[in-house]
């Protein structure tokens, strides 16, 4: 028995992470749902042999009063604006009177959903929490286990904090709102407030309904800790651990390659499964992010583009 839950275990992890992590599933939904019910049928006979990081544990919460409140233990930043070319170019210009012109900016999507905070101890999902007010944020733990994408363990037993973008995919926005059509219940503007919606349910089992999903884009804390000297260096050793980090990434050498990506993604978004709001800018190595350093609340070496509402 023992043997047979721990294989369930590593193939269900295995399964559900190339499924909800990698989006590229290596075996059909069925089969994963056999397999996780001959898990639930051989925890139920055993208890004791239960492991804490098992798939069936996700939805295992109890309906909570309300959720505590969390100091975060590296404040989560907030991003600065550019909302047309003449902001942008001033940003590059100012990067460059800081630090020169040997550099390079990363691009990231910027996912329309609610910034989230996860911590791991020694390899284990301890903690999620949203931002709050960037210092105190709300304890949502709970409700972040049932997301799929979220691992409950890494592939390493490391301590860390990482930050991401909870949200729902287009598809189970419209799904939803097609079933509160149906209910007569009043329909979510759009994602972004499903999502946060979604996560402040008190009941765990209707945030497991919401079938939302994250990226991973920063850690909380000194890079270098980990031996890393850039941010997409950083994205790519997130992925290794096991978090799900958005594969639209691009490097960029000037700011004539940053509007280009800006351009692409303006004419493209409506083909992404998830909403983007804007495209984040960041200058990638650490060293050069310390030398442009941080205004009293949103790093000087980093910009969000915003779409024109
Ligand atoms: C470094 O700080 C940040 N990085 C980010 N990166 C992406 N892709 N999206 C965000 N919303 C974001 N927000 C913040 C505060």
């Amino acid at each position: 028995i023992e043997q047979r839950i721990a294989e369930l275990n590593k193939l269900l992890h295995e399964y559900g992470h190339a499924y909800y992590v990698l989006d590229q599933p290596i075996v059909a939904d069925s089969v994963y749902d056999q397999l996780l019910h001959e898990l639930i049928a051989l925890e139920e006979a055993n208890p004791s042999l239960i492991y804490p990081d098992s798939p069936t544990q996700r939805v295992g919460g109890a309906v909570v009063e309300g959720f505590k409140k969390v100091t975060h233990d590296f404040p989560m930043l907030s991003l600065s604006n550019a909302f047309n070319e003449a902001d942008l170019r001033e940003f590059d210009r100012k990067v460059r009177q800081a630090i020169g012109d040997h550099f390079s900016y990363v691009c990231e999507l910027k996912i329309d959903g609610l910034a989230i905070s996860l911590k791991y101890e020694n390899g284990v999902f301890v903690q999620g929490a949203t931002r709050g007010d960037g210092v105190v944020g709300e304890d949502i733990t709970t409700n972040l286990k049932t997301i799929r994408a979220i691992p409950l363990r890494l592939k390493e037993p490391i301590t860390i904090e990482v930050r991401g973008e909870a949200y729902m995919p287009k598809k189970s926005f419209e799904a939803l709102n097609a079933q509160r059509a149906d209910n007569g219940e009043e329909l979510f503007a759009n994602p972004r407030n499903a999502a946060a919606g979604s996560l402040r349910q008190l009941d765990p089992k209707i945030a497991a309904s919401r079938q939302l999903s994250t990226f991973i884009y920063a850690i909380g804390g000194d890079g270098e800790v980990y031996g890393i000297d850039g941010h997409a260096e950083m994205l790519d050793y997130l992925e290794e651990l096991g978090f799900p980090s958005n594969k639209e990434r691009q490097r960029c050498s000037t700011i004539e390659e940053v509007l280009a990506f800006i351009d692409k993604w303006t004419e493209n978004r409506s083909n992404l499964a998830y909403e983007i709001d804007g495209i984040v800018i960041k200058v990638d190595r650490y060293a050069q992010q310390d030398e442009l350093g941080y205004t009293a609340k949103s790093p000087r070496w980093a910009i969000a583009y915003k779409f024109p509402a």
